[in-house]
């Protein structure tokens, strides 16, 4: 922990550049050496009478048992502690530290995040302001490199470009623990699904044409057609940064409330950066952004630490009541003829391996919440060759890039059961929605002998029919 304590008279120098549903984001503007470059992450508290949307405390009894191979954790005294050790020596050996930035904790007085918070305020999504405030009880915040721009040192009109996905889980679970009756967990992918239920809930205004299993491909094809599509239908999964600001997308996560720049707003932004005739750019961009992530090979580690979910959360929990000592809510809501001995002989397995399938959870969802954010800046000649290079054969231009992961915070265990009430509600709304478009799809063509088919019911049905294990993505 660093010894200064950031007091109410250096609130000033930092100002809004974004947040997620559990923290703030702030960039520095002042001209301390320390701090030029950096942004803070602070924590928030929900204004729905819980404590930090995280919990303050330190680890619980339970997750000391999951992670008490990780003696750095469970000797931490607070949370934040723990959060920032969690991202040092769990998540960054598994991503590449060259991909991880651990930041550095430093005090500050209440005063200042009471200013802080009354300063942003009227930047802030009013949806986000509603639901959750900075967390006056925090004596520290996390300092880390600004990842929308490059290291200062470089040269001062030097432009930058940074992408930001969200790219969620990449693969269909195969466990055997997961039920007959929802067996489409198999075939379609969960960002997919889980679309069906925003939409029900207004979260969204239309479904996402973007399929991780596309990004998540290694193909080079599939790669470029999940950015397309990201750039069509961003929601909270792609934002673009020019030189530290917003230009493409929404800013404060969540949903698809706000866009920044659009059209040939973004055509016009991109012209600083990307050598192409007017209309051409961001065709281009998107091929420089796929081409980034072909060969950086970062979202092959990620893909790899999301599969530490081997078990499915249909599996996981039983593990966790093994944990908690409960008697297990899932094996006591199944009726008699519904309980299989796959689940029942989870509860006799060894404490050890109950340990480890749900520490491996915890560890994948991480994984399949976070954010990667790309940067790029044209190469200059004199420069250093470097090995974070690519080439756009577009545009004849050569790019030097840098990959970070953000938000890879430790889940509460505790979210154990809501994941798996979680699950169950998606699979449930896909499934409903199935049947009553297919209903509906069925009413029409009777009616119309086949030939009315309005425009919503022609797009649910490309995405219902779409993104299975056999679609190659063509019927879109
Ligand atoms: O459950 P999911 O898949 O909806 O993910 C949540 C995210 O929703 P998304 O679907 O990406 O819009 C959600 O993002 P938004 O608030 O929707 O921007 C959070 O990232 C949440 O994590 P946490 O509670 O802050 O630790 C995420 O919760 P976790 O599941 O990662 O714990
Ligand atoms: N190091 C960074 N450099 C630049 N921008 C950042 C950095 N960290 C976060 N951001 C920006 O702030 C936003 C919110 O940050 P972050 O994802 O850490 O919040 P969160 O509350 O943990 O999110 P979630 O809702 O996923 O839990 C990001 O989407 C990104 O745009
Ligand atoms: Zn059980």
């Amino acid at each position: 922990m660093e010894e200064v304590i950031l007091e109410q008279k250096d609130a000033g120098d930092w100002i809004y550049r974004g947040e997620g549903a559990a923290n703030l984001i702030l960039a520095y503007t002042g001209s301390s050496p320390a701090f030029i470059g950096k942004v803070m992450r602070i924590q928030k508290s929900q204004r729905n009478g819980k404590t930090g949307v995280k919990g303050s405390r330190a680890l619980t009894t339970h997750e000391r048992l999951v992670w008490r191979e990780n003696e750095e954790l469970t000797a931490s005294p607070n949370r934040e502690i723990v959060e920032q050790l969690y991202v040092k020596h769990v998540m960054s050996p598994l991503l590449g530290p060259k991909h991880v930035d651990v930041g550095i904790r430093v005090h500050v007085a209440k005063e200042f995040l009471k200013s802080v918070e009354k300063n942003v305020t009227f930047h802030r999504p009013a949806w986000r302001v509603d639901s959750s405030q900075v967390d006056l009880n925090r004596d520290s915040v996390l300092i880390l490199s600004d990842h929308s721009v490059f290291p200062t040192g470089s040269l001062k009109d030097e432009p930058c470009i940074t992408v930001e996905i969200k790219p969620k889980c990449g693969f269909l679970p195969i466990s055997r623990f997961i039920a007959e009756e929802n067996a489409v967990k198999k075939t379609v992918v969960r960002f997919r699904m889980h679309q069906a239920l925003k939409l029900l809930n207004q979260e969204v205004s239309e479904y996402s044409k973007y399929n991780p299993l596309e990004l998540f491909s290694g193909s080079r094809e599939g790669i470029q057609k999940a950015i397309e599509a990201l750039y069509a239908t961003p929601q909270n999964n792609f934002r673009v940064f020019f030189n530290g600001s917003i230009v493409f997308g929404s800013l404060g996560g969540g949903t698809d409330r706000t866009t920044a720049l659009v059209g040939e707003a973004f055509e016009d932004t991109l012209k600083n950066i990307i050598q192409a005739e007017n209309g051409q750019r961001t065709t281009s961009f998107i091929q420089l952004v796929a081409e980034t992530i072909y060969a950086s090979g970062a979202l092959d580690k990620l893909l790899e630490v999301q599969k530490l979910d081997t078990h499915d959360i249909e599996g996981a929990i039983h593990a966790y009541y093994n944990i908690t000592s409960q008697p297990c809510m899932v094996c006591r809501e199944l009726s008699k003829d519904k309980l299989s001995c796959r689940y029942t002989s989870l509860h006799s397995i060894p404490l050890d391996e109950s340990l480890k399938i749900v520490k491996d959870y915890l560890i994948a969802a991480t994984a399949k919440d976070c954010s990667l954010m790309i940067s790029f800046r044209p190469k200059e000649d004199g420069r250093l060759p470097s090995h974070n290079t690519v080439y756009l054969g577009s545009t004849d231009q050569v790019f030097e890039y840098k990959v970070y992961f953000i938000d890879l915070d430790l889940k509460p265990l505790k979210k154990m059961e809501a994941y798996y009430e979680l699950d169950k509600k998606i699979v449930s709304c896909y499934s409903q929605m199935v049947k009553t478009e297919h209903e509906t799809d069925k009413a029409v063509r009777m009616n119309s002998n086949g030939s009315v088919r309005d425009q919503r019911y022609a797009l649910e049905d490309s995405f219902l029919n779409c993104y299975t294990e056999d679609c190659t993505g063509k019927c879109n």
